[in-house]
């Protein structure tokens, strides 16, 4: 009799639709949810009803994959069918478009459009190549902070201000050319937006109801996110369109993202035109995609070799290794760092940075693992639980920081993150793959091994350093929840300090 409910709920007939907890008028399985992060929740209700899973967040009916099998019909077999991305209420005031962007456009050729502009000119080798100086300049410049602390005797750095600092300055001098004054303003406005868009709020639980719409102080709150980012964005862009009008800005070397964007608007060559509103909406995606997941993996990689020594240990003794004879990091062989890559590696699979990737819409009517999904189910990856389970991780240590399970001959050997292994999604995989890998990593390693190479790093007031607060926050990243507070102690000076 379930089972007819629940295809009567969908306006479906004789479906097989995947199993899942039971539900109750109005809020569905929300109460299955409550006080826990979603991704864990999630995957404990995973373990209770299948890989496959039918939830009813509010009125949106929600399937949950939660197995390697399951994530590669989804994202592979059935890849066209599942390449489009809903909007929630939320999202759409945020964006204030219907999907203008590259993140959130429903899947057509305008997105083919801007997916391909991402992969040929914004986020293509070459060009993440291209700002290797500013990602130099603005490490050197936390490294310079982090030594100011370190002569301060005993002074600690609050990791989780000087790294998003760090990744924003770096990722906005590279979309806009230069760091803007309003920085501070912009990137809180932005955390907001991380904490609006992971949805479970009122107008996206219902996102029929006008009124839920109307009352609740999402929508509010994300106008206001809205209005604070794109004010910038739209100061910056215009600020460009005048120097480019006065002949100046040319030139493909020091070309930024935004200088590119409207090159391309010029371009007669295009499908779809590349209004303003369009390239700042692009511009939005770049910064917001950018920055708070380079920020939350890096956090968490400290965070990791902190709590475990002999990894800390090994790392930092390999970059000091390979840059001994140069006395600073040199992006150009970052490469021969095999344990430090391991160390990325193992930091994306514990705590993969959006944890369940970004919701997917079922296109057309299809089947996974022999279930019905409907047409306009939204379906979710828990990438986080893949990561951790021990179905794909053996040796009773899934939930343990060990990068050494990657080395050859370890239980884990030659396991990627390119979208092929499906056990290790961390930037998803298929059509809407994340297209910014590149980009994120080059900034995740230059600081890494520079922090590594610079300094030993100590918690101040902790004894055992496996007591270190590990709890997550909620957000559509798995931020931190607790300060990362961490004594640098100088062992290869800094240049230019
Ligand atoms: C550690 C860093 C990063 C992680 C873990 C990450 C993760 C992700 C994930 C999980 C998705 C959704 C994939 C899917 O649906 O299969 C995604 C999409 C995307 N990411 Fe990233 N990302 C990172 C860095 C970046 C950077 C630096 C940029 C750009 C500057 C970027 C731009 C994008 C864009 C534009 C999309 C949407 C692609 C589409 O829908 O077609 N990402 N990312």
């Amino acid at each position: 009799r379930r089972q007819r409910r629940r295809a009567a709920a969908h306006g479906g007939h004789g479906l097989r639709l995947p199993p899942g907890p039971w539900q109750l008028p109005v809020i569905g399985s929300m109460h299955h949810l409550a006080g826990q992060l979603p991704h864990r929740a999630m995957r404990d209700l995973a373990r209770r009803h299948g890989p496959v899973m039918l939830l009813r967040i509010g009125e949106v009916p929600t399937v949950v994959v939660s197995s390697r099998e399951a994530a590669r019909e989804v994202m592979q077999t059935h890849d066209l069918a599942f390449a489009s991305r809903l909007l929630s209420p939320t999202l759409r005031v945020i964006l204030n478009d219907d999907g203008q962007d590259v993140i959130f456009a429903p899947y057509g050729e305008r997105w083919r459009q801007l997916r391909k502009i991402c992969a040929v000119e914004l986020l293509s080798a070459r060009r993440v190549l291209s700002f290797r100086a500013v990602r130099e300049e603005e490490v050197a410049a936390a490294l310079r902070a982090c030594a100011e602390a370190a002569a301060a005797a005993g002074a600690a750095v609050e990791m989780h201000a000087r790294l998003s600092a760090l990744v924003a300055d770096a990722t906005v001098r590279a979309v806009v050319g230069d760091r803007f004054e309003s920085r501070d303003v912009f990137l809180r406005a932005l955390d907001r937006a991380v904490e609006l868009a992971a949805g479970f709020n009122p107008a996206d639980l219902w996102p029929s109801s006008r009124l839920v719409g109307r009352l609740s102080g999402a929508l509010r709150r994300a106008q206001e996110c809205h209005d604070a980012v794109f004010g910038i964005i739209g100061g910056i862009v215009k600020e460009h369109q005048e120097r480019m009008a006065a002949g100046g800005g040319d030139g493909n070397k020091d070309e930024d993202l935004v200088d590119v964007l409207l090159r391309l608007q010029n371009d007669d060559g295009l499908q779809f035109p590349l209004d303003t509103n369009i390239i700042k909406a692009v511009i939005f995606d770049m910064v917001s995609a950018g920055t708070e997941t380079t920020t939350t993996t890096l956090e968490w990689a400290m965070a990791e070799l902190i709590r475990n020594p002999k990894a800390m240990e090994t790392a930092t003794a390999e970059v000091r290794r390979a840059f001994a004879a140069h006395g600073a990091v040199r992006e150009q062989e970052l490469g021969e760092l095999r344990y430090l890559q391991l160390v990325i590696r193992e930091t994306l699979r514990l705590h993969t940075p959006v944890p369940l990737l970004l919701p997917r819409e079922c296109r057309e009517p299809c089947r996974v693992l022999g279930y019905d999904v409907p047409r306009g189910t939204t379906v979710v990856v828990n990438a986080w639980a893949l990561g951790r389970d021990e179905r794909y991780w053996p040796g009773g240590d899934a939930e343990a920081f060990r990068p050494e399970r990657f080395e050859d001959g370890g239980d884990a050997a030659g396991v990627e993150f390119k979208g092929a292994d499906f056990e290790l999604l961390p930037f998803g995989a298929g059509r809407r793959m994340c297209p910014g890998m590149a980009f994120g990593l080059a900034g995740v390693e230059l600081a890494l091994a520079s922090f590594l190479f610079h300094f030993d790093w100590e918690v101040p007031g902790v004894a055992d350093p496996a007591e270190l607060d590990m709890t997550e926050a909620f957000g559509i990243t798995t931020r931190r929840k607790a300060d990362l507070l961490l004594r640098p102690i100088l062992r290869v000076p800094v240049p230019g300090v």
